[in-house]
């Protein structure tokens, strides 16, 4: 059971969030949605005003019947003014399938480009926003929040219309019908028009905190359930605390759902008893009026009430869209953050395109400075590096050194703050993305498989690759036999995120991934770290002898790994303190002698 006590601190939370104001949503940004579909509107909208005009008809028909038909007794008439009535419905049925079918089609593709339009967005974005932003918090926002404004699209969007031109006609009948009688069926409206607007206000600020606490909710479950998650808690003895972090969320989540279907109840029912006293009251001034000898008809008053009760759906509808509405552009709102993230790494206007067979690799560095944030200090300083065409070189030094952050430099994932790098004389950032995707190869140091088979991964570097391409990758990274072994062999499917193969066999599986592209330089990092040194070996000599011009670059940590490396380079606190070969090194006795030392101890 909820206490009270954390009941009256979320209406503390929903106050302070109420004092920010509304949502700033940018209205013709989200007409500029449905600009594509106009054409597909206007024929709703069409459809709609067809649809009010022919239903007001109705009240107009009960008028006859009761003034003319009946009280005539008029057998004929009657028959035919109550085919009227039939006709009337059958029409208006009719066409209200085919709104619902436009309003559903258009709903959907709008909600599709805005699926896509975000998914693409977050493609583009670099590794500085995925660092900082949760999984599940992305995910909720992708098919929460976008799910969110559907109701919006597929049935606010046609309900306020013909709302609105029921309203609109209702109006006009009732006025011709008579004047006094219908100013006071509109007496509510002021009302229910200035309460429903604080209702809004109020749901609208409920919905956002609702959507933050459904991601909330997410992430926690996405972390805490994966495979390492689940083993992180328990090993960790924290699956208690974590009930109760996630017991804790689910409250808040159940908390506001109940807040945000409640808040402003009591304004509602005072809407309910208004509209339901205007019946009665109607009769009431009828009567009298009647009494005065105006022309009011028991077939007016029939009429009037018939409209009233017409009424009674769209006006209610409307004040209920107002909330939905809100809500809604809480949602765009959130949607449109995420669009309106700045892309930071562009492809050149003008880039330039390299085959990947025409790439010699000799890769330079020229006094390239980084920092991951302003307010960081820089990860790397003043690097100057030059690797030749088709070398092997090794980059050792501390945890922390910024060896991992070159990496991601040289694969554009980041762009250097100052200074350049380039691959055969051209700057990477001139470089069109296929280009330098082409000709760099990239292994990480954590190896992340789909949940696929292992032919899927594979191919996920190159789509195309032949059953014999597979192999001959997987063969050099040393895992081919192991694949072969298992009873589906290639097509054994990886679980989730890969668990079912070890952290080796998971690092040689990325490999042969990036290796099936044949890239002419290929970076390493820590790629072979969960490897024995004899596997590693075999893989080096596999590497040297399937290209010989390639240039290969190799993190590690294991100092034997870079051991037979063209050239060695030293890092310490993002700056290089010593390069050259292994045995230069060793005889210059400082740092790499010194890593070389702890290592072996
Ligand atoms: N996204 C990030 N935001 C802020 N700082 C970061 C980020 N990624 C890395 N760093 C910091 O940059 C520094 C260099 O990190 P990097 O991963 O390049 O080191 P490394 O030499 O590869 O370390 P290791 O050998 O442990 O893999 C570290 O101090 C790290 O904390």
């Amino acid at each position: 059971m909820a206490n009270s006590s954390s009941w009256a601190d979320l209406a503390d939370a929903i106050d302070d969030d109420l004092a920010d104001g509304p949502v700033k949503v940018d209205r013709k940004r989200v007409l500029r949605i449905f600009v594509p579909y106009r054409w597909w509107l206007v024929l709703l909208v069409g459809l709609i005003a067809v649809t009010s005009v022919v239903g007001i008809g109705t009240p107009f028909v009960i008028q006859a019947i009761v003034d003319d038909a009946l009280a005539n007794r008029a057998l004929g008439l009657l028959v035919a003014l109550v085919g009227a009535l039939i006709g009337i419905a059958a029409v208006t049925a009719a066409i209200q399938v085919v709104e619902t079918l436009i309003a559903s089609r258009v709903g959907q593709a709008v909600m599709h480009d805005l699926r896509v339009r975000v998914y693409s967005h977050l493609q583009k974005l670099s590794l500085r926003f995925f660092t900082a932003s949760r999984t599940g918090e992305v995910q909720s926002r992708i098919s929460n929040d976008i799910g969110g404004v559907q109701s919006l699209v597929t049935h606010s969007a046609t309900q306020l219309t013909s709302s609105a031109a029921t309203v609109a006609v209702s109006a006009v009948a009732m006025f011709v019908l008579d004047w006094k009688l219908a100013l006071f069926s509109f007496l509510a409206l002021p009302f229910s028009i200035w309460i429903n607007r604080r209702i809004g206000n109020l749901r609208l600020q409920v919905a956002m905190r609702q959507q933050e606490r459904l991601a909330d909710m997410s992430s926690l479950v996405q972390e805490s359930l994966s495979v390492s998650g689940i083993v992180l808690s328990k090993t960790t003895g924290q699956s208690r605390s974590l009930v109760e972090r996630f017991t804790r969320t689910s409250r808040d989540v159940a908390r506001l759902e109940v807040r945000s279907h409640t808040a402003g109840q009591w304004e509602y029912s005072l809407v309910d008893v208004l509209i339901a006293a205007m019946p009665a009251l109607t009769y009431l001034l009828g009567g009298i009026l009647m009494g005065t000898g105006s022309s009011v008809t028991t077939g007016t008053l029939v009429a009037m009430i018939a409209l009233q009760a017409a009424l009674i759906g769209p006006l209610e509808a409307l004040l209920l869209l107002g909330v939905e509405y809100r809500s809604s552009m809480a949602l765009f709102a959130r949607i449109f953050d995420y669009l309106d993230r700045e892309v930071d790494i562009v492809e050149a206007k003008d880039p330039v395109v390299v085959a990947p067979d025409q790439v010699r690799g000799e890769i330079r560095l020229k006094g390239v400075t980084f920092r991951y944030a302003d307010d960081l200090p820089p990860v790397l300083r003043e690097i100057d590096l030059e690797i030749p065409a088709g070398s092997r070189v090794g980059i050792v030094g501390a945890t922390g050194s910024g060896k991992s952050t070159l990496g991601y430099l040289l694969a554009r994932l980041y762009d250097v703050d100052s200074g350049s790098v380039t691959i055969d004389g051209v700057d990477i950032r001139d470089l069109s993305f296929a280009s330098l995707a082409g000709m760099l190869g990239v292994v990480t140091q954590e190896p992340y498989l789909l949940h696929a088979s292992v032919a899927e991964n594979l191919r996920f570097a190159k789509e195309d690759a032949s059953d014999a391409e597979l192999v001959a990758a997987a063969k050099i990274a040393q895992i081919h036999d192991m694949v072969a072994a298992l009873p589906e062999g290639y097509g054994t499917v990886v679980g989730e995120r890969g668990y079912r193969f070890s952290g080796g066999e998971k690092q040689r599986l990325t490999l042969a991934r990036t290796l099936l592209r044949d890239p002419p330089i290929l970076l390493l990092d820590e790629a072979t770290s969960a490897l024995d040194t004899r596997t590693e070996r075999a893989i080096t000599e596999a590497l040297d002898t399937m290209r010989a011009d390639r240039t290969i670059i190799t993190i590690a940590h294991r100092l034997s790994t870079v051991r037979h490396a063209d050239q060695i380079i030293v890092f310490d606190h993002g700056q290089i303190v010593e390069q050259g070969t292994h045995d230069d090194l060793l005889a210059r006795n400082n740092r790499y002698a010194e890593l070389l030392g702890a290592d072996r101890r």
